[in-house]
């Protein structure tokens, strides 16, 4: 197994207390498996990727681990993770690409980032030049700047150098959400390749458009406030959703190539509670067509199928 999330709890420290965005997540991910993250904004798809790689100032570990090849993640120590970093587990963030340097030639910005994490630009260059060419770009990109390069030409350096090290997890948070349709096919096809080719063993891809992850993901993990409440091969979660906030969440995509985004979702009304002081039970419960009693207690994950699990104590209705 690639990666092993058992009960992860971080929260955020705010003034009014703690924000429990990640409030018990257990999953596992096998070598080679790319899997899809989604959910409503705010439910901690964001949280769980960073909590993988690196906290921010505010961000607690507060129980559970990770364990990546076997081996224990020191998540919550921020300069023991940094051997790991970039080597191990990598990660594309969200608006990486207008995070490069504007005044920076793009093979400059590279050395620097390899130096400061002790490693040769020198040695490295032919695998990297390998690399560019593979997704499309030609060497004398290294003489340009950002500026010069369209969107999804940088998308694909990104990817590119965040995947240089052959990381065993790469976490790719929402990189196709600036792109126009076919660069984000493009990028969505670059991250299947990168896989195939062994450049990463195993992916997180943490999106809004569901309908484009489902082209490229093998299991889709469903996030609702601080929780995974179900996850399935990615043909299992789009056409027989068992948990009743996925079958919303789906039911909520009009056409293929629309994302969901922060619209409300029209089959359930309500919208998703507050991490600062989460309810009880289960947390989908105030919107939920299906909510009883029993639903004060919160379901445990259960196996539905091979390799499908939900939370819920309502499978069977
Ligand atoms: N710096 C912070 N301080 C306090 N709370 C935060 C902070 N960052 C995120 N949160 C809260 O943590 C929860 C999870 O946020 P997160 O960004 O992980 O969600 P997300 O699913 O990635 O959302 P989006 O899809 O909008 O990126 C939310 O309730 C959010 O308000």
């Amino acid at each position: 197994m690639a990666l092993d999330v058992n009960d992860l709890r971080v929260h955020y420290r705010t003034t009014k207390g703690d924000v429990r965005a990640l409030d018990g997540v257990s999953f596992s991910i096998a070598d080679g498996e790319i899997v899809g993250l989604a959910g409503e904004s705010g439910c901690g798809k964001t949280t769980l990727g960073k909590s993988l790689i690196r906290l921010d100032g505010r961000m607690r570990h507060v129980g559970g681990n990770v364990l990546l090849d076997g081996d224990e993640l020191p998540i919550g120590n921020d300069r023991a993770m940094n051997k790991h970093r970039f080597k191990d587990v990598s990660i594309i963030p969200q608006y990486s690409m207008s995070a490069m340097n504007p005044t920076r030639r793009i093979g400059k910005m590279i050395a620097d980032l390899l130096r400061s994490r002790g490693l040769s630009y020198r040695n490295l260059k032919d695998e990297l030049v390998h690399r560019l060419e593979l997704v499309g770009l030609p060497e004398r990109v290294l003489d340009n700047y950002p500026i010069e390069l369209s969107g999804g030409m940088k998308q694909r350096m990104v990817m590119v150098l965040s995947t240089l090290l052959d990381p065993s997890l790469l976490i790719a948070d929402e990189i196709t959400s600036a792109l126009d349709v076919s660069n984000q096919k493009a990028v969505a096809e670059t991250l299947v390749r990168f896989r195939d080719m062994e450049f990463v063993k195993s992916m997180i891809v943490v999106t809004h458009d569901l309908s484009l992850v489902y082209q490229i993901a093998d299991t889709i993990m469903i996030m609702y406030a601080g929780r995974i409440v179900e996850k399935a091969p990615a043909e299992t979660i789009v056409k027989a959703p068992k948990h009743p906030y996925t079958k919303a969440l789906i039911s909520a995509l009009p056409e293929v190539g629309l994302e969901y985004g922060d619209k409300r979702l029209k089959s359930i009304p309500g919208k998703p509670p507050q991490l600062l002081n989460p309810p009880t039970g289960c947390r989908f419960r105030a919107r939920c067509p299906l909510a009883s009693d029993e639903c004060a207690e919160q379901p445990p994950m259960v196996d539905v199928d091979g390799g499908h699990q939900a939370a819920c104590w309502k499978l069977e209705d």
